[in-house]
């Protein structure tokens, strides 16, 4: 049965099981915080992969791949960035029936594999810059709740690592990958993101500074960080004594090179998925559904001659080929074991963008008759020589709208405050809070916990709803694009007097 049964903005984790189920995205599995990626979500990742690993190529990174399979002294190499980690690093300590002498960690990331591969492969300023890429997947052995997608404890990534001469080099290729990644989340999965900077207190110890984009789940209100471009800096040349002759000396002297690391996970399917599904099911933004035009037959009965029926059917084909021989994922979809109401259902609830109805009636006047997903509208087409304009035209229409749609809605769940009193207020009224901040750690520190009180509070006075999110703001960002701070406007946080430094994006997240 197809039907959906929750609603999105009752129950949207209730509503993300049925949708990615029904959708044919994910089978759960019987491992805790695993799920089985099946074809119409795989194939989005594959989309994003061969989008993001060619323009990656075309910018000389090389791709390769390093074991999944750590050593505990070489995990353990690099120690302040590890130990927040260490209780999420999964081990294996046995083979068959016998303990092994020295247990090995499945990798949770890779820079303590690859650096010291690094260290012996650089020497000269001329093996700089080194730049290598892997497709592969990670594992963390997380304990908080497992979404599909969106936190599991084996998912998909590509996990970039390049080793520069010059900080001006790694700075600039930090903002080149994180346009790329909005470019993954706006052009390829019409999702709007914002690019900043972490904090301190949320940016990955172990680098110098980490930039990001981050998506927002309107339906929930919350952020959700998209993907991570990070400059390590110097850190782990000094832990893994990665160095290169200075060129600039003939003493013999050596130079540390300044590390990036970014990466981007299967998480945007997740993202993609809450962002634009609705009621009925997923809604696929065009460029990355494996189906972008389906077929589907109708106004066969009874009466309808075998002839008619064939000639319908061979229509459908051909429309089909036609489709596909200009560049679209189209599908003829002719299984009459199956009703055409229960077809047309099937890819509507899949969220192919736009859906056919081919009948004899049609057939004669040669127009097709459109239904659109992402709106639910319909169009007509005529079936001539246009049809590549015409359909390219009506998928980037889609796409458009869509990015559209998640824009206006970001913004408008987007509030711009500068009193504390509106600030949990808005949290519970599904919104992210663009903030002025001192800068300070504790009044991040403050921000967070004063608005779980206070949200706790809310949920003790609605007592029925245990559901509410007693969640407190962290921060997400700190745009790059900063709106204009007047002289003497205060950090947001209750009690400090100190003036703001900068807008900062705090909302609840995934
Ligand atoms: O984000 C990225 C992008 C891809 C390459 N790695 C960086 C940083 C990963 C940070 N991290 C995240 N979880 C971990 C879990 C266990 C051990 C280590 C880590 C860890 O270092």
């Amino acid at each position: 049965k197809l039907g959906m049964s929750a609603k999105k903005e009752d129950n949207i984790a209730e509503w993300y099981q049925q949708v990615i189920t029904k959708a044919e995205m994910i089978e759960y599995y019987d491992v805790s915080g695993c799920y089985i990626i099946r074809p119409w979500a795989f194939e989005v990742w594959e989309m994003i992969r061969s989008w993001f690993g060619s323009r990656i190529k075309d910018s000389g990174v090389e791709d390769c791949y390093f074991p999944m399979f750590v050593s505990k002294t070489v995990l353990e190499r690099e120690k302040d960035h590890v130990e927040g980690f260490a209780p999420e690093v999964a081990w294996v300590t046995k083979a068959g029936d016998n303990d092994l002498e020295v247990p090995v960690a499945l990798r949770p990331t890779s820079e303590t594999v690859m650096y010291p591969y690094y260290a012996k492969w650089i020497r000269s300023h001329r093996d700089l810059p080194l730049r290598l890429n892997q497709w592969c997947n990670v594992v963390r052995w997380e304990f908080s709740h497992p979404t599909p997608f969106i936190r599991t404890r084996e998912f998909l990534w590509q996990e970039g690592h390049s080793a520069y001469a010059t900080q001006k080099e790694a700075d600039d290729e930090v903002r080149e990958i994180l346009r790329l990644y909005a470019g993954v989340y706006e052009e390829l999965l019409a999702v709007p993101v914002v690019q900043g900077i972490k904090t301190e207190k949320e940016k990955f110890a172990g680098g110098d500074y980490t930039t990001t984009v981050e998506a927002f789940i309107a339906a929930v209100g919350r952020g959700c960080q998209g993907a991570t471009s990070h400059c390590l800096g110097q850190n782990f040349g000094k832990m893994f004594h990665i160095e290169f002759e200075d060129p600039s000396k003939n003493d013999g002297s050596k130079l540390i090179p300044v590390q990036n690391s970014w990466g981007l996970t299967t998480r945007t399917i997740g993202v993609m998925t809450m962002v634009h599904g609705d009621n009925i099911g997923v809604v696929m933004p065009p460029r990355v559904s494996a189906v972008q035009i389906v077929i589907v037959p109708v106004g066969v009965t009874a009466k309808t001659t075998d002839e008619q029926r064939k000639a319908l059917m061979d229509a459908c084909t051909q429309l089909a080929n036609e489709l596909k021989a200009a560049g679209f994922r189209a599908k003829a979809d002719l299984r009459d074991n199956y009703s055409p109401g229960w077809r047309f259902n099937h890819w509507e609830v899949k969220g192919v963008p736009i859906r056919i109805e081919l009948g004899p009636k049609e057939l004669e006047a040669k127009t097709l008759a459109l239904s659109i997903r992402h709106d639910s509208s319909k169009q007509s087409i005529a079936w001539d020589a246009n049809l590549k304009s015409s359909f390219a035209t009506a998928l980037d229409d889609i796409h458009n709208a869509m990015f559209n749609k998640a824009k206006a809605q970001r913004l408008d769940q987007t509030k711009q405050l500068t009193n504390w009193e509106d600030f949990t207020p808005a949290l519970n009224n599904k919104c992210i809070v663009l903030a002025p901040w001192c800068g300070d750690r504790k009044c991040e520190d403050n921000i967070k916990k004063v608005s779980a009180e206070e949200s706790k509070a809310l949920v003790a006075d609605v007592k029925e709803d245990e559901r509410a999110p007693s969640m407190g703001a962290k921060s997400l960002c700190i745009p790059f694009d900063q709106p204009a701070l007047a002289e003497g406007v205060k950090c947001i946080c209750k009690g400090c007097t100190n003036n703001a430094a900068k807008w900062v994006l705090f909302g609840r997240s995934y």
